[in-house]
């Protein structure tokens, strides 16, 4: 079983709809009840902003502090995590328009956001994600990209290293600069970060498909396939030099073709996350709304036992409204699958009784109009 870590106080200011508001958490699952826009997806909010990234709305900073405060947001957090207590404090100052925040952990300012993976790992599961497999493909790869990200946190910046190349190949081509060796330099660029891109996402998808292949047959979720399609489909078992020479030389060749398109046509940016229901071997997309949301729960809590398994360290999660829509038989089912990943998991619901089957595994909160009490 991978080691706990888990928040032991969370104290929020001027974040979303909290004036000020602290919580003392007993190292237990976490559920917070209340009404519609009582606040509980912003707390989760305020959590997500532990990990690397602008959160689990991807929300701009001005617009995460409260409205009507005087100065910025600021959260704090204590975690009991892997090697003994660690602090936690991110937010941004007063009017600020900011792409970056302030963080400081144990009370020494973070050099990237990334340090933040060395002390826990966050992964999360809202219904804003309940379109993912009918949605644009753009979505399906940022959360396969996520999925990398919790694993490997040199993806975000070969990813960001690829987009600005790319950009640039875009410009000269738009500009009508044809220069071979200049445009030559830019595409071994994005031929090595994007090749890198592909083969860490095709990886994950490996790793996850053996340990779905594992599971146990007693999962009240569905299975899910899960493939890349759409850049070097079914190339991936060669050595990476030939991928980068070859799609290198596809950019070279396609330099027209692209110029007239007026962006790049071919890459690991155009990539698509195809997920089948494996037991009735139907795409997702076709499933029912039932169906595709119990194959995102079953896929997001799959991927939180491999990053326990490969780390050691069980992810905090944040399943907000995770349990609406379930049977009660299938919800305690749920709640025993999360209980057994063995680390601390945050849930919200309208109503209380829904986390009856939880018994006395969790904390239970209220929340009502940013105020937050047991
Ligand atoms: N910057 C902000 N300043 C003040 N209030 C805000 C800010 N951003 C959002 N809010 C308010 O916070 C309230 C709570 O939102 P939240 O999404 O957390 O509700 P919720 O409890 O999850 O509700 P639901 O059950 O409907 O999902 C909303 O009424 C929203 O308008």
């Amino acid at each position: 079983m991978p080691h706990k870590v888990s928040l032991s106080r969370l104290k929020l200011t001027d974040f979303r709809n909290y004036a000020a508001v602290s919580l003392i958490l007993d190292g237990r699952h976490a559920v917070l009840t209340g009404n519609n826009g009582a606040g509980k997806t912003n707390l989760m909010e305020a959590v997500s902003l532990l990990s690397p990234g602008r959160g689990l709305r991807r929300a701009a900073y001005s617009d995460i502090t409260r409205v009507g405060a005087a100065g910025g947001f600021s959260i704090f957090a204590a975690l009991d995590g892997m090697e003994g207590e660690v602090e936690i404090g991110t937010g941004i100052d007063a009017g600020e328009e900011t792409t970056t925040r302030r963080l400081r952990i144990n009370g020494t300012a973070a050099k990237t956001a990334d340090e933040l993976t060395d002390h826990l790992r966050l992964l999360w599961l809202t219904p804003a994600m309940d379109g993912l497999f009918t949605g644009a493909s753009s979505d399906r790869r940022r959360f396969l990209d996520r999925l990398v990200l919790s694993l490997d946190p040199a993806h975000g910046r070969r990813a960001s290293d690829f987009e600005r190349a790319m950009r640039s190949r875009n410009k000269l081509l738009d500009e009508g600069r044809f220069d071979p060796s200049w445009l030559a330099g830019i595409e071994e660029q994005m031929a090595s970060l994007g090749i890198a891109m592909a083969l860490a996402r095709q990886e994950m998808l490996g790793l996850l498909t053996r340990l779905i292949e594992e599971r146990p047959e007693n999962s009240p979720f569905p299975s899910a396939s899960l493939q890349l399609s759409g850049f070097m489909d079914g190339q991936f078992s060669r050595p990476s030099v030939d991928l980068e020479d070859e799609y290198a030389a596809m950019l070279a060749e396609s330099r027209y073709r692209d110029a007239g398109a007026g962006r790049t046509l071919d890459g690991p940016h155009r990539a698509d996350l195809i997920v089948h229901h494996r037991e009735k071997a139907m795409e997702a997309e076709r499933c029912s709304t039932g169906e595709q949301k119990a194959l995102l729960v079953g896929l997001v809590l799959a991927h939180a036992r491999l990053v326990g398994n490969l780390t050691g360290h069980a992810p905090i999660l944040l399943l907000d409204e995770i349990a609406a829509h379930l049977d009660e038989g299938r919800r305690a089912a749920l709640f025993d699958l999360i209980d057994g990943l063995g680390g601390q998991a945050f849930m919200t619901g309208t109503d209380r009784a829904m986390f009856s089957a939880l018994g006395d595994r969790a904390q239970v909160f209220t929340v009502a109009d940013g105020r937050v009490f047991e």
